[in-house]
């Protein structure tokens, strides 16, 4: 198969996930994002990098809002939100933040392809993705794609989703934003 057929392919993909995710749930993410004094995203390897992604958009919204790991993080209080992507909702690192995270009385949503996870159970508010975790065999779903790009993919697009309905509840345009980018590139 060519390069650009492949990507077609991806592209049919992540349309048959998407359209498979709860509009409430996304929504009841939103409210959460908003209520919340601060927001903490985690995730590790790929699905690290697309909370990464999501963290830079909020932080461009104006949003106080902290990677855990990284040197300037803060602590965690009752006030905050911990938003973690986890395919398999399985991983050591995350599952152990986000029980500190409940003791501490903070709220915990994730974005994972399976609810009935560790993490899931752990958690608040549980946004499923109906994808593929990394190491699923028998989910009954495919894909082209190896471990958890689709996961991936899918939620760095509903994240991105999440930005433009947030824009216009904050009453934000892209040159607002642009006003917090980065300027020591
Ligand atoms: O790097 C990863 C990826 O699966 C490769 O496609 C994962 O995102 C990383 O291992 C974390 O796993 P999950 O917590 O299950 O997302």
């Amino acid at each position: 198969m060519q390069i650009t057929q492949y990507t077609n392919e991806v592209i049919k993909e992540l349309n048959r996930t998407v359209s498979l995710i709860s509009e409430e749930s996304a929504e009841k993410l939103v409210e959460h994002i908003l209520q919340a004094e601060r927001i903490f995203v985690a995730g590790a390897g790929r699905s690290g990098l697309m909370m990464k992604a999501f963290a830079m958009r909020m932080m461009h919204m104006g949003l106080q809002v902290y990677v855990v790991g990284e040197s300037v993080t803060p602590g965690l209080s009752k006030e905050d939100l911990l938003i973690i992507g986890s395919g398999s909702g399985e991983t050591k690192s995350l599952l152990a933040m986000a029980a500190k995270a409940a003791s501490l009385g903070a709220a915990v949503a994730i974005t994972t392809v399976i609810p009935d996870s560790s993490i899931g159970r752990l958690a608040d508010l549980v946004i499923q993705i109906p994808a593929l975790s990394k190491d699923t065999t028998d989910s009954g779903l495919t894909s082209i794609q190896p471990m958890g790009s689709l996961f991936e993919q899918s939620i760095l697009l509903l994240f991105d989703s999440i930005i433009l309905q947030m824009m216009i509840r904050l009453d934000l345009d892209s040159s607002a934003m642009f006003g917090n980018h980065a300027n020591l590139e």
